[in-house]
């Protein structure tokens, strides 16, 4: 039996996410749950990164956090986690120190004998479900919940890279030396998205985002030959999988960060996925042209903006709205910021975000 949940008082994001028009665009934010905010830097003083992500109480009450602060302003919550838990569930060690560490990263084709052959998503990421599950009950419907997963390409340049790289050139060198089995090990890491992601609907998640945080990395030629098939493979899969298992038909979101070749949004636009995220590095206008209305899009502040004090903000916010034709009548726009928000912001700066948003794009805004 699925568990029964509250019943939803705000689906804005979940109807722009499906391409509808809305009263005003519904707006969250990358990492909303993080060290930006004090609550949450209380609790990390205490507990471990990893330690949080297993621990449901603590992954839902800091999920909650930005909810309870910015309460009727913001319109998702994110369930905290991280995409690094897939590496770990398929076997590898990953620390975060301050940022991720894998002590044994995969340095040859020879490395992928080290991996689970088959991985058990209820056994190793149950803790994740445990919190989803957890964090549906706690918002009692305030606002719907994102689970997500990393998408392979980004995935497998960690679990190479052994953690942060300017240049990527170990996980590149893959692609080159070895592309046939980068391909095969990109679509096993794929397959575990899937299960991952399934399994998340089953446990209460509303919506679902990919996060292909390293194509920018990638020519729209490597975008093309190494990730989309993996994204493709992740959209067409969990929708089967859903519509199998009875499951919830939940929209999904890819981010990829700086894929913004005309040729990587198009085909972007055709995997099945229903929002496309954009980077703060290509117009919405430009992004419209090419999809039409074939999908939603999210974003898509330079998150710096929100260092500029209240008047840059209000100022950016304004183009923002224009460039997503959110004024009068915002349709198929959820609005975020191009990247995660960073430590150093001050939460008064991010609410202000959020007033303007809510001001700019309301169908009553008179321009
Ligand atoms: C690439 C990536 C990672 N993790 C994630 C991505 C994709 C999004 C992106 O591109 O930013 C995704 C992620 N990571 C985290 C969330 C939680 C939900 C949310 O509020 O968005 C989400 C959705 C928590 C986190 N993940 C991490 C933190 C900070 C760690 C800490 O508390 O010490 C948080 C709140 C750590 C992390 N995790 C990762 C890095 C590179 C780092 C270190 C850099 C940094 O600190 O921003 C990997």
């Amino acid at each position: 039996m699925p568990e029964e949940f509250p019943p939803l008082k705000n689906d804005l994001l979940l109807r722009a996410a499906r391409g509808e028009q809305t009263e005003r665009a519904p707006v969250w934010v990358m990492r909303q749950a993080g060290r930006y905010l004090p609550e949450f830097r209380a609790i990390r003083a205490h507990h471990e990164f990893f330690e949080i992500c297993r621990t449901p109480e603590l992954a839902t009450e800091i999920t909650v956090q930005p909810i309870r602060r910015y309460s009727g302003l913001i319109d998702a919550a994110i369930i905290f986690s991280d995409i690094l838990v897939i590496p770990q569930a398929m076997g590898m060690e990953v620390l975060m120190n301050p940022g991720p560490s894998f002590p044994d990263p995969l340095n040859t084709p020879a490395d992928i004998a080290k991996l689970r052959t088959t991985v058990d998503v209820n056994k190793e990421l149950g803790y994740v479900f445990a919190a989803l599950t957890r964090t549906r009950h706690e918002l009692a419907g305030e606002v719907p919940l994102i689970g997500f997963s990393g998408a392979p390409w980004t995935l497998f340049a960690y679990m190479i890279e052994g953690g942060g790289s300017k240049t990527l050139q170990k996980a590149k060198s893959w692609l080159f030396k070895y592309p046939e089995e980068s391909k095969s090990l990109i679509l096993r890491i794929a397959d575990v998205c899937v299960d991952y992601l399934v399994g998340q609907v089953k446990a209460g998640a509303q919506l679902l985002q990919v996060f292909d945080s390293w194509a920018n990395e990638l020519s729209p030629h490597d975008f093309a030959t190494f990730s989309l098939p993996s994204l493709k493979l992740i959209a067409t899969n969990v929708r089967a999988r859903i519509a199998a298992e009875h499951l919830p038909d939940v929209p999904l979101t890819l981010f990829a960060k700086g894929a913004n070749a005309r040729s990587s949004i198009t085909a972007a636009a055709g995997l099945g996925y229903n929002v496309l995220g954009l980077d703060w590095c290509i117009s919405p206008e430009e992004v419209r042209e090419v999809v039409g209305d074939s999908v939603a899009l999210q974003g898509n502040l330079d998150p710096n903006v929100l260092y500029g004090g209240r008047d840059a903000i209000e100022r950016e916010v304004q183009r923002m709205c224009r460039a997503f034709r959110a004024q009068a009548a915002p349709k198929g726009w959820i609005a975020n910021l191009g990247h995660g928000i960073t430590p150093g912001v001050d939460p008064d700066d991010l609410k202000w975000f959020f007033q303007c948003v809510h001001k700019y794009s309301s169908s009553t805004h008179a321009w």
